[in-house]
């Protein structure tokens, strides 16, 4: 079943709206990055992943974004429109702010950070101005992700986003994408991230990111089930938990759960699972597919996208999705 509905006839499937950086991903793997002398440029940032992940399936879609006014911010943008997606909404920084950059360190398959140069960064300079309401109602589904809530004035941005997306029925997908070196405050990470949740009609995240929303509430022991049910009295109709290599869990509001195994592959680096994930869920759920489909896309997805080098540059085409779920190995969870 598929709980979810979306306005039928608007130009647009989904419009991300937040963060566009540059990730430069090691190119010699297997060792820290004390050691590591050279890297590969290419657009990161998780909405931003999200998005050419949903471009890739062949989703028309857009971004509502600030990128800094240099070569990293022309990039960024010539990237995404070679992407077919709609940069309408993406606006430049004339402050003098610069594009973030994310170094990631390859240590092994399953040991891998990500080392952020993050100040003054132009994308948390989004201002609520920038953001159009008649472009919104274009769209039939918003993407959020929770970095973009960590400063002013793109945590308003994002607020109006949700404001205008209420007003016309745009489906939010909300993914957490917990960035702790972009807060200064817990308890100011946990409040914004679930005013936010509460505007929303799916929320996608790790067992870790939704503890960091739950530390205020005393909660003894993490429970996926608590977790999901907090938000079904406010707008979601979905909540998500992914568990990393064991796979993830749904929750609908008719109390049901759904449960997603792994595809097994061969892992190059970890991250750009959860945005490879997002981009194949939300295209299976926007195609009509049953909650477990959906989240076998998003497995599917993921699969492909940490067997590769980037997270961007890597996220696969339908065609590429199909024939990967009938030939890779799935693994129930
Ligand atoms: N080792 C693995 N092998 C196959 N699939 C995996 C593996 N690790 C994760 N996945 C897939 O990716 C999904 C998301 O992974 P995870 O829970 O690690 O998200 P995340 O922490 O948001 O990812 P990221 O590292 O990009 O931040 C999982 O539900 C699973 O389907
Ligand atoms: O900006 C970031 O958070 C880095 C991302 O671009 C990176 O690709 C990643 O971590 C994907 O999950």
């Amino acid at each position: 079943m598929n709980p979810l509905k979306f306005v039928k006839d608007r130009p647009l499937d989904l419009i991300a709206i937040g963060r566009l950086c540059i990730d430069l991903n090691a190119n010699e793997t297997n060792r820290p990055m004390e050691e590591t002398s050279t890297f590969t440029k290419y657009v990161g940032g998780s909405p931003a992943n999200i998005a050419i992940g949903s471009a890739r399936l062949g989703q028309k879609t857009g971004f509502i974004g600030k990128v800094s006014n240099d070569q990293m911010g022309r990039f960024i943008t010539n990237y995404l429109e070679k992407n077919d997606i709609d940069t309408k909404g993406v606006t430049t920084d004339l402050t003098g702010a610069v594009t973030g950059l994310a170094f990631t360190e390859i240590k092994s398959p399953d040991d891998c950070s990500i080392l952020m140069y993050r100040d003054n960064v132009a994308d948390l300079k989004l201002h609520p101005y920038d953001v159009d309401e008649d472009y919104i109602k274009q769209s039939k589904a918003l993407l959020i992700s929770g970095t973009a809530l960590a400063k002013s004035p793109s945590r308003e941005a994002v607020f109006v986003a949700l404001e205008y997306a209420e007003k016309h029925e745009v489906t939010v997908f909300f993914d957490l994408d917990y960035r702790p070196y972009t807060w200064t405050d817990e308890a100011e990470t946990a409040v914004y991230y679930n005013l936010a949740a509460e505007k929303c009609n799916v929320i996608i995240g790790t067992r870790e990111e939704f503890d960091m929303m739950e530390k205020l509430l005393n909660v003894e022991e993490s429970d996926d089930h608590f977790t999901a049910s907090r938000w079904f009295s406010y707008h979601s109709d979905l909540v998500v938990i992914k568990h990393g290599d064991a796979g993830s869990i749904a929750y609908t509001k008719d109390n049901k759960s759904h449960r997603s195994g792994i595809f097994q592959t061969n892992v190059l680096k970890t991250f750009g699972a959860g945005d490879s994930y997002a981009s194949a869920f939300i295209y299976g759920l926007m195609n009509g597919k049953e909650v477990s489909e959906a989240m076998k896309l998003g497995s599917a997805s993921a699969s492909i996208v940490i067997s590769r080098h980037s997270c961007s540059d890597a996220m696969p085409t339908e065609e590429e999705l199909e024939n990967h779920m009938e030939t890779a190995v799935y693994q129930q969870s």
